[in-house]
């Protein structure tokens, strides 16, 4: 049986730049997590697609996959269902491929509730001022939303305690190998590799 692969979550505030850090570590040629759609109520922004994206579904549907189990993970994010198939992350996991998550914190605990061995990274703002400003340029959002985002931040970076690594998003790339060195030393964590190694050893140890 395949070993199984390693979750990895990556949570902050909305406007940190997850989703442009994500990307940049999906470029690098030496990264091979595997990346979990997350199913929205949210309507699509000018690009987006769905099953790329995100799964765009109506509230009613949402719902039903809730009644169904068959989230992992979910949660109410400005006036919003966002949540984690639960069936392609077991199966890729399973498979032994490392699943990448980019959730908020309600949901990345209750990730870590059932998954205590998977890796929790929390994105950090430079500070408060940046995260507005890059909010603002991203020009995706109104005001009244922007508000609300940053209202959320402040909140959620209160959590970030119940994360096992902060890095900061202040340059791209760097952020980008914090993440890279993270997951490296998790993979030589003794409790990952202690049942292989013993396995190699042979029948005589
Ligand atoms: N709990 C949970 N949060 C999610 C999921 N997918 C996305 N989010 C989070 O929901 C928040 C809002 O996402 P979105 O509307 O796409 O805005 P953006 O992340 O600021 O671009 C962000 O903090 C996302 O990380 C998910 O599957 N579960
Ligand atoms: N390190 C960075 N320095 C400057 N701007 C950034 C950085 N990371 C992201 N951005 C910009 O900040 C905005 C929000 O980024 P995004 O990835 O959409 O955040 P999130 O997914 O956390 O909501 C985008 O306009 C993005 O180009």
């Amino acid at each position: 049986m395949a070993k199984r692969g390693m979750l990895i979550v990556l949570s902050g505030p909305s406007g940190v730049g997850k989703g442009t850090v994500r990307k940049a570590l999906f470029e690098d040629p030496q990264v091979d997590f595997n990346y979990s759609i997350s199913m929205t109520t949210r309507t699509p922004r000018s690009g987006e697609q769905n099953g790329v994206d995100y799964y765009f579904v109506s509230k009613q549907a949402f719902e039903e996959h809730i009644k169904n189990g068959e989230m992992l993970e979910y949660a109410k994010y400005v006036d919003n269902y966002y949540g984690t198939p639960l069936k392609y992350v077991n199966q890729q996991l399973d498979a032994g491929h490392d699943v990448f998550l980019e959730i908020e914190v309600n949901g990345a605990l209750q990730v870590r509730a059932n998954c205590p061995d998977g890796v929790y990274i929390f994105l950090t703002p430079p500070d408060i001022k940046e995260l507005r400003s890059r909010l603002l340029h991203r020009g995706t959002d109104d005001l009244t939303v922007i508000n609300k985002r940053i209202q959320t931040a402040s909140k959620e970076i209160r959590m970030m305690q119940n994360y096992d690594y902060a890095v900061v998003n202040d340059k791209i790339s760097n952020a980008v190998a914090e993440i890279k060195n993270i997951v490296k030393s998790e993979r030589l964590k003794v409790n990952r590799v202690m049942p292989d190694y013993l396995t190699s050893l042979g029948d005589e140890i």
